[in-house]
């Protein structure tokens, strides 16, 4: 089942911390994405009668969301955020954030209100465990949070986060002088981070005294005499090749450091640059100042443009980002956009089942990776337009009509969240589709590159891995049969087999409550599409 850790590898005072941590996180019934609202399991996924024309409001980003709150916990004065997403990814932040001491408050009228009240001293409570589902924003964000903590903090998480990379975050918090104590495998969750004992000097009395005095020396060292070296830049290496959160959350982290951080990418890729560029916009929108420039091959001077073609990147060997410590304040009300990757299933349904779909409130410029999404549908043949009061309209003749067709070879890496939608509309698309520069999304909820292959594969569909992505053949559509579509507790396969079930019959879902992952009701929301009228 998902949402629980099954096993218990390390002792029964472990498991004991484990389950108060999940208490400690738990608000309501969302955090665990199996016990809300009874749809049967498997669910079966209902097929479009006829071509689509329907109006969906899509929940607030995840990525903005958890950002603003991370954000919002970092500043001083309370912010309130409208049009939060409310899921189990959000909740568990927010859960987190409650174990530092911060105030969430939840409008009683309005569950997408929420004012972030930080603690009056500006320090964190250590002490607790955080709970991170299989929120990847959760488990790569909050860690910089223990950097301000009075006390060591320890992380943990489903049984399938065990699986999820963490290392070059946690070192890179290392070479910012925490310390952090794997319990089972090194670089993976469940583990402890221990603040470093200088990080706040005008506190580092009391956090010597509360954090584990054998650890203070190693601290010490490892944070570079911050007094001496108050105005020079830290210099914070690691390989973000894995995950653009990793940069993300030191990012977030370096905001309020003692004294500047130049935190540099090494590495074979850079996946999901929007994601940091969003980091980067937020974190400028809180006062703080942060640029990035790159280098090929680590030559320097040798730059190559990173800030030009998103897709570019590919060609990235070194990216340093410089960050200049301050007060962090977001504006005391912020709106959040809906979530444009959270759009795509319904948006790729007009192309699948034919007809119209329409998105409100679609943000004229945004930092979210979904902003790309209207040119992948174009690129599928689909007509994408977006009106001047924000209204994102999607029409298409349908896969049945054959003017879906194939993306051949597609540079995916700015959007690799997006694949699943686009694999579902590619499994049903005229021509072949490769999707490529998605490496790191064997390391996403689940391997997704394998789960796609096995799914497309189980309805009769023709799919094969690549070394850095998938590549999936065009079938026609007669060939293709309905099948119990395993998961994996991976919200975005999920919406992926209810693509595919709308024009192949007999498709089931197995466990479409992980879908409240990022959305609150998923089904609810695809019912109530594939029922509208004009
Ligand atoms: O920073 C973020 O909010 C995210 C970054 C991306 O992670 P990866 O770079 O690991 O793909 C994305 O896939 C994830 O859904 C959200
Ligand atoms: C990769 C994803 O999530 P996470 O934030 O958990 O990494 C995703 O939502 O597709």
């Amino acid at each position: 089942m998902n949402g629980l850790p099954e096993t218990d590898t390390a002792g029964g005072f472990r498991w004991w911390l484990r389950r108060r941590g999940r208490a400690d996180a738990t608000m309501g019934s969302m955090t665990d994405s199996n016990s809300t609202r009874a749809y049967p399991d498997p669910w079966p996924a209902p097929l479009a009668a006829h071509p689509l024309d329907a109006t969906v409001t899509i929940p607030g980003s995840k990525s903005l969301s958890n950002r603003y709150l991370i954000l919002s916990t970092l500043g001083t004065r309370p912010v309130t955020l409208v049009g939060l997403l409310r899921s189990r990814d959000t909740d568990l932040m927010m859960g987190a954030l409650k174990a530092f001491g911060v105030k969430c408050d939840v409008d009683p009228d309005d569950e997408t209100t929420v004012t972030v009240i930080p603690p009056a001293s500006g320090r964190f409570h250590g002490g607790e465990t955080v709970y991170c589902g299989l929120a990847g924003t959760v488990m790569r964000f909050v860690p910089g949070l223990a950097l301000h903590a009075d006390a060591p903090v320890r992380f943990d998480g489903d049984a399938q986060a065990y699986k999820r990379p963490m290392k070059p975050l946690l070192d890179g918090l290392t070479q910012m002088g925490a310390r952090v104590d794997y319990e089972g495998e090194e670089g993976f969750l469940p583990f402890t981070i221990t603040p470093p004992q200088v990080i706040d000097s005008a506190d580092s009395a009391d956090s010597a005294d509360s954090a584990d005095s054998a650890d203070s020396a190693d601290s010490a060292d490892s944070a570079d005499s911050a007094d001496s070296a108050a105005a020079t830049e830290l210099h914070v290496t690691i390989d973000s090749s894995g995950s653009s959160q990793f940069i993300s959350g030191l990012l977030m982290a370096a905001s309020r450091f003692p004294r500047p951080v130049a935190i540099t990418h090494r590495g074979a890729h850079l996946p999901s640059l929007p994601h940091i560029r969003m980091t980067m916009a937020d974190l400028q929108a809180s006062g703080i100042s942060v640029t990035m420039d790159a280098t090929a091959d680590g030559k320097p001077g040798d730059t190559v443009d990173a800030t030009a073609g998103d897709s570019a990147t590919a060609a990235v060997h070194a990216v340093t980002w410089h960050v200049t410590p301050g007060e962090v304040q977001l504006p005391s009300r912020v709106v959040v956009e809906p979530d444009l990757s959270n759009a795509a299933p319904f948006l790729g349904a007009a192309l699948i089942a034919g007809g119209t779909v329409r998105v409100p409130n679609w943000p004229e410029n945004t930092t979210q990776p979904g902003g790309l999404l209207p040119q992948y549908l174009r690129n599928f043949g689909a007509d994408a337009q977006r009106s001047a009061d924000g209204v994102m309209t999607v029409t298409s003749d349908g896969v049945a009509s054959g003017g879906v067709h194939g993306l051949g070879d597609f540079d995916l890496s700015a959007a690799g969240e997006i694949a699943p939608s686009l694999a579902a509309i590619a499994v049903l698309a005229h021509g072949d589709t490769a999707l490529h520069g998605i490496a790191h999304l064997r390391g996403h909820e689940t391997n997704r590159l394998a789960a796609l292959v096995a799914e497309i594969t189980r309805i009769g569909g023709d799919a094969e891995e690549l070394d850095d992505g998938i590549r999936i053949g065009s079938v026609p559509l007669a060939s293709l049969h309905g099948a119990v579509m395993e998961t994996y507790a991976d919200h975005r396969m999920a919406t992926f087999a209810a693509m595919i079930g709308l024009v192949v019959p007999g498709v089931e879902v197995t466990n479409v409550a992980t879908t409240r992952k990022t959305i609150p009701d998923f089904p609810g929301m695809w019912n109530a599409m594939l029922a509208q009228h004009r």
